[in-house]
């Protein structure tokens, strides 16, 4: 029997890529030009499914994959995805929820921390050999404990970092999401507020909500500017979410303390993006589900995904269960 033909991209971790070359007959696909990768198009023109990380899945795309039945994302965001035009074409749509929820939880916090505290600044300091004398209060950072964290989407990240500030750190929580908690409300103590309300009282704001048309550019100019001098910024969520422009200047403003990012506009980012050359913010390279234990836990669930969906099982995860008939 011909074995199922699937395009593997980006990142799949090794023992599940091993796994499904045994039974499918699978390509990988590094990073490859989707429009003019002659080998990626003829294989495309192939396939049955697709599984891997942030490959760019539109209408174009889909023309030119007519066997295709479903995309597996190796990540809980799929902003990557044209759902719409996957649903039309009755193609299936899979994404990795919850196993990789506390690992990202814990490098947002992580990050949170590093520039409250000006961890990478300071570190550089010391390995420079500049450390001669004791600190001077120019080089102090402030306090996480007991502060007031605003989280922009309350979903599952949004919790986990709720539960590690509350139980952790003691911090009081605001929240804005789509709709209110009252589990949360009471599990962490924390108050549901509109987006304007929780930016100007936060000494820390979160943002945490997948990338969506509503949430394109949700943090700009206006909203830096209701923002506390003092705050501090994360972004966890995707670049897209901030207007880039108005963050570094803002930054450059002074209208807020600094900002702590994992993901960009671009990425890989620009090498000549400002924000690389200021000392108060702290980026780090899209790694908020980056370990070795979840990014395989990861793939696992996406395979899992995937076969389902080939061998005619509702997967797990389905994103648009409309094609199912539900
Ligand atoms: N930096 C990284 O490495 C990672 C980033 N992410 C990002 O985090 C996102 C969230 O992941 P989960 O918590 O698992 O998703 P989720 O679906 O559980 O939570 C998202 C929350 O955002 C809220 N939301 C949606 N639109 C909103 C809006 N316009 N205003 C306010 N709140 C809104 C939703 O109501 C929901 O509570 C992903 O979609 C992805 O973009 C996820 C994993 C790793
Ligand atoms: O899962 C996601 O959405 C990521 O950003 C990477 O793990």
């Amino acid at each position: 029997m011909t074995k199922k033909k699937i395009l593997a991209y980006n990142r799949v971790s090794e023992p599940v890529l091993h796994d499904l070359q045994q039974k499918y007959e699978v390509e990988f696909f590094k990073h490859v030009d989707t429009r003019n990768d002659e080998r990626f198009l003829q294989y495309l023109h192939q396939v049955e499914g697709i599984i891997g990380l942030e490959l760019k899945v539109d209408k174009m795309l889909l023309d030119r994959a007519p066997h295709l039945k479903i995309v597996s994302n190796v990540s809980v965001g799929y902003d990557n995805l044209d759902v719409t035009a996957l649903t039309k074409r009755g193609i299936m749509a899979t994404n990795t929820p919850d196993v990789l929820t506390d690992t990202v939880a814990d490098a947002i916090f992580g990050i949170l921390i590093a520039t409250a505290r000006r961890i990478p600044e300071l570190d550089h300091f010391v390995k420079r050999g500049q450390w001669s004398e004791f600190l001077v209060p120019e080089q102090f950072g402030v306090d996480v404990h007991h502060k007031k964290l605003g989280i922009i989407g309350m979903g599952r990240i949004g919790q986990a970092i709720a539960q590690r500030a509350h139980f952790g750190f003691d911090m009081e929580i605001l929240y804005h999401s789509r709709t209110r908690k009252p589990e949360v409300d009471t599990k962490y103590r924390a108050t549901f507020c509109t987006l304007d309300a929780l930016l100007a009282h936060s000494d820390f704001v979160c943002l945490i909500t997948p990338l969506t048309p509503e949430t394109e550019g949700l943090i700009g100019k206006r909203e830096f500017k209701l923002m506390k001098k003092s705050a501090i910024f994360i972004n966890g969520s995707r670049g897209r979410t901030v207007v880039e422009e108005d963050l570094i200047d803002a930054l450059e403003k002074g209208e807020i303390l600094a900002a702590g990012l994992d993901v960009y506009k671009q990425e890989p980012v620009d090498p000549l993006n400002p924000l690389l050359k200021m000392q108060n913010v702290v980026t780090t390279p899209h790694i908020g589900s980056s370990t070795h234990e979840t990014e395989l836990k990861m793939s696992q669930l996406a395979a899992k995904n995937l076969e389902a969906g080939l061998n005619g099982i509702k997967p797990p995860n389905l994103i648009n269960p409309e094609v199912w008939g539900d």
